[in-house]
């Protein structure tokens, strides 16, 4: 395909109540849409970077600045054009993924939807429904937190993940199991918050049967997590450490993560996830989809990755009221009956969901950019 034109949107979404990680507060996210527009069509791609370089080194300006600056116009100047060509084409650019994913990611819209294909279909998916987690952030207190909970079980969530810090972690994860008995699915995530020196303290979460404690080190320290699933019974999962196949495969022969997260914005796109995804089937180590708060643009392409055969446990594709009052397209919503805490993995071309572009005008934090 050849690319006339991409165009940055930066939309502000409020969220329906404080989001608290061990790295801060979120009320709002403030989202970098891109769109690009080529002789086959338009397509659409989402950015997770943050407002801030909390959760990773990239953030929405440096996101929205690279593409305007470096990546774009490199795809501007290319003859041609096609999602499976992105990667190689921005390769002489370190890093940024985030930004680097969110191109990808559109022109692969673009292309699919070009000749009537879904991401689901082209990605591999085995199933028509998946299966949702809910992430609950650290709350006020433990009564708060009880009572968010409850609310999310009574929705149908398959299972539930709690955001935990020093001085925010025995008690919630005792009165979360309590509350979901001794059956529910459960599961921490401490994005980093820790060191090996608490291996002793973690090793207290062991009696409550998590499915697993996701990034409590530095991650950059592959070695430390190792360490630590050697002394605690609890799976160890990566998440920000895991920015490709390559070393999703390091730190599984190290020892260090014996479940995978898989973000497509985090590992460079929905084409690299999808070789995160083949290298775990291959190693036996199960992997679930993560979340970043996505619009639903980036929901419903996460849907369609958590279809994939070897996406075995519950992801964080909640329902888009579980962060947004309104959303930018049709709202993703549990099924009920037989399809209680599910979602369905849409069918349409490309992402199968139709931006409101009247939305996305109304909420645009600054006049979007278009860039040929
Ligand atoms: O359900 C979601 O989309 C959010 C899931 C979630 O907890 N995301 C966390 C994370 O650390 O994985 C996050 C949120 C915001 C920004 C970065 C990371």
């Amino acid at each position: 395909m050849r690319i006339d034109a991409i165009e940055l949107h930066r939309v502000g979404m409020p969220l329906v109540r404080p989001f608290e990680t061990s790295f801060g507060v979120q009320t709002a996210r403030e989202v970098l849409l891109i769109r690009v527009r080529t002789d086959a069509g338009d397509g659409w791609g989402e950015c997770v970077a943050g407002t801030e370089p909390f959760y990773s080194s990239e953030y929405v300006d440096g996101a929205a600045h690279v593409i305007e600056h470096y990546l774009a116009p490199t795809l501007l100047r290319a003859p041609d054009v096609t999602a499976a060509s992105v990667a190689r084409q921005l390769g002489y650019v370190a890093g940024h993924r985030m930004a680097k994913a969110a191109l990808e990611a559109a022109v692969l819209d673009a292309e699919l939807r070009a000749v009537g294909r879904s991401f689901g279909e082209y990605f591999g998916a085995t199933a028509e429904w998946v299966d949702c987690g809910v992430s609950v952030g650290i709350a006020p207190s433990i009564d708060e937190l009880l009572a968010e909970v409850a609310g999310y079980v009574a929705e149908g969530y398959k299972r539930i993940k709690l955001k935990v810090k020093p001085g925010w972690d025995l008690e919630p994860v005792a009165r979360v199991r309590e509350l979901l008995g001794p059956d529910g699915l459960l599961q921490v995530d401490a994005n980093t918050a820790y060191t090996l020196a608490d291996a002793e303290h973690l090793k207290r979460l062991d009696p409550f049967d998590l499915l697993l404690i996701e990034q409590p080190f530095d991650e950059e320290d592959i070695a430390s997590h190792a360490a630590l699933a050697q002394v605690i019974e609890t799976p160890v999962c990566l998440d920000e450490s895991i920015l490709s196949a390559a070393i999703a495969v390091d730190a599984i022969e190290r020892g260090a993560t014996s479940i995978v997260n898989i973000k497509a914005g985090r590992v460079g796109g929905y084409l690299e996830a999808l070789r995160v995804h083949d290298i775990c089937r291959e190693l036996s180590v199960p992997v679930w989809c993560g979340g970043m708060l996505e619009t639903g643009i980036g929901r419903a392409a996460n849907v369609a990755l958590a279809a994939l055969p070897g996406f075995t446990l519950p992801g964080d594709t909640s329902a888009s009221g579980r962060y947004f009052a309104d959303d930018l397209a049709e709202p993703f919503v549990l099924g009920s009956g037989e399809h209680a805490g599910q979602l369905r993995v849409p069918t349409g071309p490309g992402t199968g969901v139709e931006v409101d572009e009247a939305f996305v005008a109304a909420r645009a934090l600054s006049p979007h950019r278009t860039l040929r």
